[in-house]
């Protein structure tokens, strides 16, 4: 018997802009668990091999946790309940730490010194590397050569793998998806049940596929196309369910561009995103620190071929979306479902809601056009934008040019490795020639939680994933965008599409 998809209302009140992009269906069948031999999803796979504990009528399934990813925001209540309970952590070679969210971009002074922008920051820091030594968790801090922002530095070792049940108390944690990983965000609650258990208690969600058919276009990245996908279902269009990310354009991206694809799942309000595992997926992780090494690197990789959705396997809800459609992205509200190609013009309504809030804080009018507005900032950083390619795609606009007048152009790599190897390639020079600021890795302006910030009223071009009422700062207007339409906006001072410009 086919179940209730729980979601069919908002789609069919749905207005659906740029010419139906998306198509939408519940596929034909779908159970609970059952035997092996039945054609399984990725999801399912991993579910599977991870209930401790079924779940029951009255209480969620016990799922067990991989890996388990801490910053210094969602941790310190989680450690002090520990205490107050006389916890230890239950595996702390499961468990893996950095500082990124109150950390600072600017290096430390002649005498080691860090520039915290308050005491509040740098408390939250020097009580996670407390906590860490405390309870024998190893620790990316801001000496590693390892540190950066949590997203970045998983994959970057290694320790984001195929398979995996990872977890950290923060929402992009979906970002590992890319990996075939099953990886959510959970809240500091859970994050101390984690580290006491090293399990947690779960709601088995449903699955969507997420099917991008055909090529993107030149100059069309995976930015755009989560940008594009959101735009479509909306922000709640994904709720309660696990996206895997399928089709061809899916399997042409880069490891980073699926990282980016599934960093933005919950901005859809989906629990994760997956892409299947391949021998893209296997070249990243070979020789990384957390990588099984030798003969388990063999073994390891012949059990995540094995992780693939089986032909025939069912899920709960198909959806289409057309890549070769796609065009590159820009939100104009305040969210990232109000998000549109570069090239139209700002609609009045989106998914039946009036825009005419966000436009008010946006301060754009319904039916007129973003290219062309002036900018005061632009921001290429975040978990969703900050790996190498990031950083060529955006170097290639920046290249013997110049920032323009009266704009602040804030670069931040996602990782001390990320830097290193930027600047191995002389990204940075080109950033600095062109009058970019070039920072130390952190989450910086995405979340303004380290002095990084957008000017009351002032708007800014950011390659981050919220767009929300000052999240980049009070009073603070941002559109989101990919690398190359950040640059473009940086070095013309105004929103411009980077595709007219050439060099991408
Ligand atoms: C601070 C943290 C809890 C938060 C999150 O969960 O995502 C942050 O990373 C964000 O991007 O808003
Ligand atoms: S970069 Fe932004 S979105 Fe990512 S973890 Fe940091 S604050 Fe959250």
């Amino acid at each position: 018997m086919t179940p209730q998809v729980p979601f069919p209302s908002l789609f069919a009140l749905r207005h659906i802009p740029h010419g139906g992009l998306l198509l939408e269906h519940p596929s034909p069948t779908n159970q609970g668990s059952s035997p092996p031999s039945r054609p399984r999803t990725l999801f399912e796979k991993i579910w599977q091999q991870h209930e401790v504990k079924a779940a029951t009528a009255d209480h969620p399934a016990v799922l067990y946790i991989d890996l388990h990813l801490i910053h210094e925001v969602t941790s310190p209540q989680a450690f002090d309940e520990l205490r107050r309970r006389g916890l230890k952590v239950r595996r702390p070679d499961r468990c893996l730490a950095t500082m990124d969210h109150s950390t600072p971009s600017l290096p430390a002074d002649a005498a080691g010194a860090f520039p915290y922008v308050d005491d509040l920051a740098r408390k939250q820091v020097e009580k996670l590397v407390e906590n860490c030594r405390a309870f024998g968790i190893e620790l990316y801090d801001l000496n590693s050569e390892h540190q950066g922002i949590v997203h970045v530095i998983g994959p970057e070792m290694g320790a984001t793998q195929p398979g995996k049940t990872i977890v950290c108390g923060d929402s992009h944690t979906s970002t590992h998806g890319a990996f075939g990983a099953l990886a959510f965000g959970i809240g500091t609650s859970e994050v101390g049940h984690v580290m006491a258990t090293q399990c947690l208690l779960q709601h088995r969600p449903k699955t969507t596929a997420v099917e991008f058919t055909g090529r993107l276009k030149p100059g069309v990245g995976a930015k755009d196309m989560i940008l594009a996908l959101i735009a479509e279902i909306g922000v709640g269009g994904g709720t309660g369910q696990v996206f895997e990310y399928r089709g061809e354009a899916v399997e042409a991206l880069s490891m980073e561009e699926r990282m980016t694809l599934c960093n933005m799942s919950i901005e859809a309000g989906a629990r994760a995103g997956l892409v299947a595992p391949d021998q893209k997926t296997f070249d990243y992780l070979k020789g990384r620190p957390w990588s099984p090494q030798g003969q388990a690197w063999e073994k390891a990789v012949a059990r995540w071929r094995e992780l693939p959705t089986d032909e025939g396997a069912a899920f709960d809800r198909v959806v289409h979306i057309d890549a070769s459609r796609i065009e590159p992205m820009i939100t104009f509200g305040t969210h990232p479902g109000m998000a549109m190609p570069i090239d139209d013009t700002v609609p009045a309504e989106i998914h039946g809601e009036a825009t005419d809030k966000a436009l008010n804080y946006m301060q754009f009018k319904a039916g007129e056009t973003l290219i062309g507005k002036k900018v005061d900032v632009v921001f290429i950083g975040s978990c969703t934008n900050s790996r190498i390619s990031d950083l060529r795609e955006a170097a290639s606009i920046f290249r013997d040019r110049n920032v323009a007048p009266g704009v602040r152009a804030l670069i931040v790599p996602g990782s001390k490795k990320v830097k290193a190897m930027a600047e191995a390639e002389g990204l940075d020079q080109i950033f600095r020639a062109a009058g970019a600021e070039w920072r130390e890795p952190s989450c910086s302006m995405c979340i303004a939680m380290n002095g990084d910030q957008v000017g009351a009223g002032q708007l800014a071009v950011s390659t981050s994933n919220r767009n929300f009422e000052g999240r980049q700062g009070k009073g603070s207007r941002t559109l989101l965008a990919g690398p190359a339409t950040a640059a473009a906006a940086a070095v013309t001072g105004v929103v411009t599409d980077a595709r007219r410009l050439g060099g991408t």
